[in-house]
């Protein structure tokens, strides 16, 4: 067995927030080892956010192209070369990984490129991936190891090699037919993008509805964007099972409340959530325990069952979202100083970046009911917003939810051009605490997606007396 190495803080997987832990302490002093088995910088640049944003974009310019008449521009033999969508992204993250390798040599930070598992207590070993071992001991441990894609257990789904995202991003073909299992985050955003590419496209969801977590209308408002563009969805659609191999053929059996249907395809990608990179990383020998989920369970001070190991981004639980685990980054920081920062005080904002993008922050009408929190609720749809008449993006809406009680917002849900910019300024509001009335009152530019805030709030009903 290697010699063990002694540092300040040892970091298993450098995950987004738990890479500029390592930043952070380094830059301060500390001796800092980040252990990561494949992407520097973790998967939010590599394979997750930032790839997909990026081809979602060449979607987006691929789509604007190909409506161009509608807005006077004529645009005669469109074609789209998907190896250059593919190499756009890949430079992007190049850009990215010096970045990372510059941050972490200005910081001091070591990264260590292996993967690593718990061997005992604040002692982890490291596989090195150029070959042999080394064994780190920390005064604390920080685990930041993230999730991987759920591959359902479908019969011949297995075998059928289904793409996860990650395949799916370096696609340098249409699909002349993509079948998408899982009508969440993933699966939509996908979804439209290889639409856009000229797939055509069908989307399997078991559920009621797409995007499980929002009010109906919200989810009716996505299913109509996508179904105007052609994308097939079935819902309340069970798999049943798979035939074929995902790039040759593929037929999908699901189960509807008709009977059941064979789905022929050619490629099909599965997006039905995620599973805690937990279960062979030794938390055992370490004393970190697991919750009924596989996540780490940790307190809100992201804290673990173990003194002086500290759980941070989707494996302890977190939602799942890299500004969270950059949140858990801060939290983890100022605490290990000596700080009492909490998870359980926070408001967590997202954003589906389709085209129009989903954002929310705060409550949905449906949470609020769920809670009991009684509230009041407005609603306008996007082509109420004067700019809208201009752009011509007139799909979605804006819906605030108020409270009964006094006057402050209490969640914000927007389908809509710029729905994660203008989420931000509510989100602010929220923050601030500020009743609903000065939005209401504020003077809002003219010809802005904001100014929709005026007739937004204008329909908020009167408190009861
Ligand atoms: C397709 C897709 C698009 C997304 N888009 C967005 C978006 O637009 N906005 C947003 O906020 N969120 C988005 N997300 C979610 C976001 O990517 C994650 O929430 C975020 O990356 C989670 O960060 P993390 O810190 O938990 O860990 P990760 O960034 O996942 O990092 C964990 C790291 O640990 C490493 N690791 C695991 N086990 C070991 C081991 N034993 N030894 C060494 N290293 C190990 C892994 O290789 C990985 O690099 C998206 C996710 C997907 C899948
Ligand atoms: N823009 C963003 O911020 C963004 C983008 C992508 C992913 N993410 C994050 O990544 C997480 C994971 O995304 P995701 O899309 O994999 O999961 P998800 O939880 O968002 O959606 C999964 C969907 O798959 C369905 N499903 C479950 N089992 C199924 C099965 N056997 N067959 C078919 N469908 C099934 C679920 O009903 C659900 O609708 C998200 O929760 C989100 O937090 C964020």
């Amino acid at each position: 067995m290697s010699q063990a190495e002694h540092f300040d803080v040892v970091i298993l997987g450098s995950g987004q927030g738990g890479k500029l832990l390592a930043w952070h302490l380094g830059h301060s002093g500390k001796k800092v080892a980040v252990v990561e088995r494949r992407w520097v910088g973790g998967s939010c640049p590599a394979v997750a956010c930032l790839p997909s944003k990026n081809e979602l974009w060449s979607a987006r310019v691929a789509h604007l192209v190909q409506n161009a008449a509608q807005f006077g521009t004529l645009a005669a033999n469109v074609k789209i070369d998907m190896r250059k969508v593919r190499s756009r992204k890949q430079d992007m993250i190049d850009r990215d990984v010096d970045f990372h390798l510059g941050a972490y040599k200005s910081s001091g930070a070591e990264l260590i490129m292996g993967s690593g598992r718990f061997t005992g207590p604040k002692m982890v070993e490291v596989v090195l991936n150029g070959g042999g071992t080394r064994v780190l001991i920390g005064n604390e441990v920080v685990i930041n190891v993230g999730t991987h894609a759920a591959i359902p257990d479908i019969p011949g789904l297995e075998a059928a090699r289904a793409l996860t995202h990650i395949e799916a991003l370096e696609l340098d073909y249409q699909p002349s037919h993509l079948i998408v299992l899982g009508g969440g985050y993933v699966g939509i955003e996908m979804a439209q993008a290889y639409r856009r590419f000229g797939s055509r496209v069908t989307m399997i969801e078991p559920s009621r509805q797409l995007m499980g977590r929002e009010d109906a209308d919200v989810a009716e408002e996505v299913l109509g964007i996508l179904t105007a563009e052609g994308i097939e969805v079935l819902l309340d659609a069970q798999p049943v099972c798979v035939y074929g191999l995902s790039g040759d053929g593929i037929t999908l059996t699901v189960q509807t409340a008709t009977g059941e249907h064979k789905v022929e395809g050619n490629d099909l990608l599965v997006a039905v959530g995620r599973i805690p990179n937990t279960s062979d990383i030794g938390l055992d020998k370490a004393g970190v325990a697991l919750d009924a989920r596989g996540y780490v369970q940790v307190n809100e001070r992201l804290e673990t069952t173990a003194p002086g190991v500290w759980a941070l981004g989707e494996c302890a639980g977190s939602p799942q979202f890299t500004h969270v685990s950059v949140d858990d980054f801060r939290i983890v920081r100022d605490n290990m100083a000596g700080g009492d920062r909490r998870t359980d005080d926070r408001l967590i904002p997202y954003v589906m970046f389709t085209d129009p993008p989903l954002a929310r922050a705060g409550l949905s009408v449906g949470e609020a009911q769920r809670k009991g929190i009684p509230v009041r609720v407005a609603k306008l749809p996007m082509n109420n917003v004067l700019r809208t008449e201009a752009t011509d993006e007139t799909q979605g809406f804006m819906k605030v939810v108020v409270s009964a009680n006094d006057d402050r917002i209490l969640g914000f849900t927007m389908i809509g051009s710029e729905a994660g910019e203008v989420m931000a300024a509510i989100q602010t509001a929220m923050l601030a605490e500020l009743p609903y009335t000065k939005l209401r009152d504020a003077v809002i530019t003219h010809l802005t997606i904001a100014e929709g805030f005026g007739p937004l709030f204008g329909k908020v009903p009167p408190r009861a007396a």
